[in-house]
């Protein structure tokens, strides 16, 4: 069975859902990575809500509810509530609920902690890793939100209000004394942080140090834009982790760095940076007056293409002047829209540079594939996440803890006002970069939300406990990034090109009668949010396909697993599940009859001419008329004979044909 046809089932594509942990909203998980950037944008860092998030750390035992955790239940309600989605690729998942299986949860847990290999830290020698000077990048340039939030910039809501707070407070308590009543925090202030902060010496009841201000910085930095819109690079130097592609020795470098373009499709799995790199190319051929293009083919329309196309004329011929055109999500204009670049990129007119999460061979036009290089981007391997992330730390300023030092908050603890007011454990940043799963937006993104969430919870501590605000030395630890991400939509591609990998790769597994593997492919594919029935549906397949009638009721097995799949929906179905797919790893395979039916279509296909008419023995003769014509005579019927009958049922031209025996006609 071919498993890699897209999946279109419109009322299953209402129900792949998840929560943006910013505002609530529930969305398609194929949608949460571009609605964060919009919605940071839009909530500032107290309008966060890390309480959700928080609140179930208290309720549960285990500590914060992984994003992974977040549980699906089918049911009607779910799907009739939930718009639309655009493509089956996004599509398959319900609403997010708590599982309240311990056995689950434990399973969860060991996912969310991917242990780092042999313990070794990964945080790599940044050139200013583990610097504290607050707000710098790597280059020593200052992003422009920083810049901004240095000036006399208008006060935002929360620094207003922790003003106010104070002022209504007094010189009341500092942070030595919300270590104390940390169990009371509603919010993040954890044991751990609360620890931390006393090695830090933030104890004692003195008034907030001008240190506080380098976290507002920080949080105003964060507040103006995404933060891997930020940090996004302009040249190749910055550019992490995809040296297959354009690494030293490659031909796109040594083609970028003469700056001959040539028409590039950009393939790779979402925030792996294929934008970026379309951005370090406009920037490059900005300094050769090359004129660079840029439509999303979310929103362009084919007419917007003629335009650049007819701009891209005239600037060749008036002006000598290149024009390179990006189009992101390529995959998303039709065939014919498509079409309309293939004469221009044919004569040079434009440089075309296509962006793409869907193998292109499906996607793109052939005639325009051949016309284009394909570059092939990989998931950002965690090495590369980390000098990312960690690149994105040191512009905030926010200083890495070493945790194989357990003194080091102690160093910090004098009073000089170039501290760095925020921190985060080393492991924190390990950790972000493994469940991040080669998404840079995703770690980016990530990190963003946990240090507001972790500045907007310290807050709301301070104000419920009446104590003064202060956010200076604000701890980020391991688990705050895990609520910084939806693990859900990170671990399992919703652009997808993974969701039919993996149902491949279950496929396979069981035909090979790796129970094992079997397991392991379909844990994947539901602890990452994809819809139960999608996979039940599988199985029935597979119980023809592949066990057929070496044991028929494998094909009972699988409907009634989707039944059951229908009735009680996640988690509790997926034991159903996880029964089924061993069954069938288990169990004897036979594709004879899917073999002799695929002979049978190839014969038909392959027929020349009329196909052969019905003899008319096997004919029904209803009328009288039909009866004079001959239809259904000679006919035996069968249970009149007590012995095997000699009958052909097959047309004449075909007799002798044996389609069990891979005879093809
Ligand atoms: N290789 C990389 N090196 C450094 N930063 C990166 C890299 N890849 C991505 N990033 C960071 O992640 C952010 C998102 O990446 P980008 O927009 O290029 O992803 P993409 O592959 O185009 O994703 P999508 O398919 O979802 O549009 C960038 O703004 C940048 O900050």
């Amino acid at each position: 069975m071919e498993v890699s046809g897209p999946e279109d089932d419109p009322f299953l594509s209402q129900l792949h859902q998840v929560q943006c942990p910013v505002c609530q909203q529930m969305m398609p998980a194929a949608h949460i990575n571009s609605h964060l950037d919009r919605c940071l944008l839009l909530h500032p860092a107290g309008h966060a809500e890390p309480a959700a998030g928080s609140h179930r750390a208290g309720e549960r035992a285990k500590g914060p509810s992984p994003p992974g955790a977040k549980r699906r239940r089918l049911s009607e309600s779910s799907a009739l509530k939930q718009p639309a989605t655009p493509t089956a690729a996004e599509s398959s998942e319900g609403e997010g609920e708590e599982g309240d299986d311990g056995g689950e949860t434990e399973s969860r847990e060991s996912y969310d902690a991917p242990p780092t290999p042999s313990g070794a830290r990964l945080i790599p020698d940044f050139p200013v890793a583990r610097s504290s000077s607050p707000g710098r990048k790597g280059s020593g340039k200052r992003p422009a939100a920083a810049a901004a939030a240095g000036s006399a910039s208008p006060r935002s809501w929360d620094e207003a209000e922790a003003q106010e707070e104070e002022e209504a407070v007094g010189d009341g308590d500092g942070d030595g004394d919300a270590d104390a009543d940390g169990e009371d925090d509603p919010g993040h202030w954890d044991a751990d942080a609360a620890e931390a902060a006393t090695a830090f010496g933030a104890s004692g009841g003195g008034r907030p140090h001008p240190r506080a201000l380098a976290a507002e910085e920080i949080r105003q930095m964060l507040q103006g834009k995404p933060l891997a819109d930020t940090m996004r690079p302009d040249t190749l130097q910055d550019y992490f982790g995809q040296s297959k592609a354009v690494g030293q020795d490659t031909l796109l470098r040594s083609l970028l760095e003469t700056n001959e373009i040539p028409s590039l499709i950009l393939w790779g799995p979402p925030g792996c940076g294929k934008t970026t790199l379309a951005h370090i190319i406009a920037s490059n051929s900005k300094k050769h007056s090359i004129r660079f293009v840029t439509l999303s083919a979310t929103n362009a329309k084919t007419n917007d293409v003629r335009d650049v196309i007819k701009q891209a004329q005239n600037e060749k011929s008036f002006f000598k002047r290149k024009t390179i055109l990006f189009i992101d999500e390529i995959h998303r204009f039709n065939k014919s829209q498509q079409d309309t670049f293939l004469p221009h990129v044919e004569c040079g007119t434009i440089t075309l540079i296509g962006a793409t999460t869907e193998n292109p061979s499906f996607q793109v036009n052939a005639a325009l594939l051949s016309r284009c290089r394909v570059i092939v981007l990989e998931k950002l391997p965690v090495e590369a996440m980390v000098t990312i992330l960690m690149r994105a730390i040191n512009s905030l300023g926010i200083h890495v803890l070493d945790s194989s030092r357990p003194t080091d908050p102690l160093s910090h603890s004098s009073n000089s006002s170039s501290e760095p007011a925020m921190f985060i454990e080393d492991k924190a940043v390990d950790t972000l970069a493994y469940l991040s799963d080669g998404d840079a937006r995703a770690g980016l993104n990530g990190l963003q939300l946990a240090v507001l969430a972790r500045l907007s919870s310290r807050k709301m501590f301070c104000k419920k406990s009446g104590q003064s605000y202060s956010p200076s030395r604000v701890l980020i630890t391991e688990n705050d990034v895990k609520e910084g991400l939806q693990r859900s939509h990170i671990l399992y591609d919703r652009a997808g090109e993974e969701h039919y990998n993996c149902i491949s790769a279950l496929h396979k597994s069981m035909r090979g009668s790796d129970q094992n593997a079997s397991l392991y492919w379909l844990a994947r594919m539901l602890e990452g949010g994809e819809d139960p029935l999608y996979v039940a549906r599988r199985l029935v397949r597979f119980a023809s396909e592949d066990i057929g009638l070496a044991d028929p009721s494998a094909l009972t097995q699988a409907v009634a697993a989707y039944q059951g799949c229908h009735f009680i929906g996640m988690p509790e179905c997926e034991v159903l599940l996880a029964q089924c797919v061993v069954y069938f790893a288990r169990a004897p395979k036979s594709i004879e009859v899917y073999s002799a039916y695929n002979n049978v279509k190839a014969c038909l296909r392959n027929h020349q001419g009329p196909l052969p008419p019905v003899p008319l023995h096997l004919r029904n003769a209803p009328t009288r008329l039909m009866k004079d014509l001959g239809y259904g005579k000679g006919y035996k019927y069968n249970p009149m004979y007590s012995e095997p009958v000699d009958q052909e049922y097959l047309p004449e031209e075909l007799r002798g044909v044996d389609f069990f025996k891979q005879r093809r006609c």
